[in-house]
């Protein structure tokens, strides 16, 4: 089912009907500084009767009869003469939007038509007004079956259908949806919907444009499940559909877990059969929101290519979805069943990037890591490897990726023979890494490899019309998160929403969305709030205390993020420097840094290591 629905345009337009659409533009007009000898030579040719004057611009000044030429001639006029005095400026042309069952020929063969600038468009003969007629009828047979046809499936349908106009008046209601509620179908027509439906949520649909899909209502003494789909027609909302759904296998499993999800909720006695769910959900194709032509496009592209064990290339600006495409192609493809392998290659040392991807065997390093440790790809194993920002791994250790590609086995440090693994690659960059090739700065033959199903996910920017929905998903899973009731979100604000510039594209919306719920006291967003709290980012005191909080959260998570990355550093140094016996410069070069850089790290080290170090270095 789609998310909105944009109206198709009318079977049956205005436009069909206009004397315009029907004229012969195969005429012949003449200039009104034609002579009456041209005229008179002219009819004789053209075997007609009347002919159009026009200027030079096309534009109509009257008409020209042969009876006016000829007595023209009786009176003794020379033919020399221009026809300027002799036509008929009286004779009107009939406008390119007049109506055809208005127009009558009455004696004449043809007359002429003119735009709204009275240049003359063509001229309007009995046969064009017939041919008119015929087709208008032949569409009207077609509409008045496809109307028919329309009407016995609304009226046949299992599910309620309601749809209502931009204000929320009842326009058209089915059967079932009638019945259902126990009221007359023609007293609801005209009705306002909150008088035809208790508790119902389609004029708020109205407001935010958002639709809202599988909801649990309780209606007539039942929760049933309901859609609510805005309809839009050149970016704006003209009227709405609710659909109340009572059947379906897919159907009952959703009215179960909203039900569940509400008695949960409420506090209420839980019902007696519980669905088993796995721990955590994996991320599918449903969860990659998006209805423009650009995403379907791509997440068709996606679809075939988790099909195929091949390497793919994700291509995209930062926060478009590469890694959840990644994850949504990882569940279907056949490696579904395997693990799921994600590593972000511009954020590993390049000192320890081969070890993280390779591992090690136990030994290989004198440090104080003994164990061996299995690298990602090896980790891999029977699954999806994702290699994110892959435009950014050092040239040294692409040759060793185009390796793995080519042979399908792994060396870890130290071990004295390769390993066999079975992993299906995905890589993803937003850089120009076909530029990059050029400039030297990545592989061309891992290009190659890499890129032999290419994606392409485009920004938000080019796909609006995936904003109103984006905010719709965003707006319950964040509420659900916090543990708040869902929260609306004005017309305004979604459609400042889908004006904005999302550089950061949908990270940005989501974290824009995020802060919003959190600042906002009441239950409704407004493009105040929008404005106050993301545009302007003009916080009051106490907002901007709960921010500074929240950053110095996000500041704590990326500390650690940093420890991590330092104790994976001091591993490092602490083995090399071992390695060398305590002599910096050599450590210093064996790590490909200057001796002052090494010196600095360690003094950056935390003193307990710093010292654990310093009795193992020689000056
Ligand atoms: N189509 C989508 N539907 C729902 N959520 C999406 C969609 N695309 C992206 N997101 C969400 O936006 C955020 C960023 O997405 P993701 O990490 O996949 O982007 P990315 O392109 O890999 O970014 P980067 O290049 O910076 O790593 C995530 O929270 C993700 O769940």
């Amino acid at each position: 089912m789609r998310d909105h629905l944009v109206e198709q345009d009318d079977l049956f337009h205005h436009e069909l009907l206009e004397a315009g659409r029907w004229v012969t533009t195969d005429f012949h007009a003449l200039p009104y500084t034609a002579t009456l000898k041209e005229a008179a030579e002219f009819f004789l040719s053209a075997k007609q009767n009347e002919v159009a004057i026009v200027d030079q611009h096309q534009r109509y000044l009257g008409e020209l009869s042969v009876a006016m030429v000829m007595k023209a001639a009786v009176q003794g006029v020379s033919l020399e003469e221009t026809i300027e005095q002799y036509y008929d400026s009286s004779v009107k042309p009939l406008a390119y939007n007049e109506i055809l069952s208005d127009i009558s020929l009455m004696s004449k063969t043809s007359v002429p038509v003119v735009d709204r600038d009275n240049v003359l468009i063509g001229m309007l003969t009995k046969n064009n007004i017939q041919d008119g007629f015929s087709q208008i009828y032949q569409k009207l047979q077609l509409l008045e079956n496809t109307a028919e046809w329309f009407h016995v499936s609304f009226d046949n349908i299992y599910e309620g259908i309601v749809v209502v106009d931009e204000h929320g008046y009842v326009k058209m209601i089915n059967k079932a949806y009638s019945s259902y509620l126990g009221v007359e179908r023609d007293w609801a027509i005209g009705q306002h919907i909150i008088n035809v439906i208790d508790a119902t949520r389609l004029h708020i649909v109205l407001q935010t444009g958002i639709p809202e899909h599988n909801q649990v209502q309780f209606l007539k003494g039942q929760e049933v499940v309901a859609h609510r789909i805005p309809i839009w027609k050149n970016n704006k909302i003209i009227g709405g559909i609710g659909i109340l759904v009572f059947r379906g296998v897919s159907e009952l499993y959703h009215i179960f877990d909203k039900i569940q999800e509400l008695h949960n909720q409420t506090g209420l006695k839980t019902l007696s059969i519980v669905q088993p769910k796995p721990k955590e959900e994996p991320i599918t194709f449903n969860d990659v929101i998006g209805e423009s032509k650009s995403i379907i496009h791509s997440k068709n592209m996606a679809r075939r290519a988790a099909a195929s064990p091949a390497t793919i290339l994700i291509t995209g600006e930062s926060g478009v979805g590469k890694e959840i495409f990644t994850k949504a192609i990882h569940s279907i493809s056949s490696y579904k069943d395997g693990p799921f392998i994600s590593v972000n290659c511009s954020s590993i040392p390049e000192q320890l990037l081969e070890s993280e991807l390779f591992g090690y065997e136990e030994g290989a390093f004198t440090g104080s890591r003994k164990k061996g440790k299995p690298g990602k790809f090896l980790l891999a194993h029977k699954g999806t490897i994702f290699l994110d920002e892959i435009g950014d791994m050092p040239l040294e250790m692409q040759a060793k990726i185009l390796r793995v590609l080519q042979e399908r086995e792994v060396e870890p440090v130290g071990a004295t023979k390769p390993i066999s693994v079975d992993f299906r690659l995905i890589a993803a960059t937003n850089r120009p890494l076909h530029e990059m090739v050029e400039e030297n700065k990545f592989r061309e033959d891992l290009y190659y490899r890499l890129n032999v199903i290419p994606i392409y996910i485009p920004p938000l920017r080019e796909r609006k019309e995936d904003i109103p929905l984006l905010i719709g998903h965003y707006m319950k899973s964040i509420c659900q998160k916090h543990h708040i009731p869902i929260k609306d979100i004005s017309k305004e604000t979604v459609m400042a929403m889908m004006n904005y510039e999302w550089k950061g594209n949908i990270r940005e919306l989501v974290n824009a969305l995020e802060r919003l719920i959190t600042l906002v006291d009441g239950n409704c967003i407004y493009y105040d709030d929008f404005k106050r709290y993301f545009l302007d980012s003009n916080l009051p005191k106490e907002k901007i205390e709960a921010n500074l909080q929240d950053t110095a959260n996000k500041i704590s998570n990326l500390n650690s993020l940093e420890k991590v990355k330092q104790n994976h550093e001091k591993e490092l140094y602490l083995r090399i420097i071992q390695e060398e016996n305590g002599n910096k410069t050599k450590a210093a070069n064996r790590l490909g840094i200057s001796r002052a850089t090494l010196y600095n790290k360690l003094k950056g080290f935390k003193n307990e290591v710093y010292k654990k170090i310093d009795n193992r270095i020689k000056d």
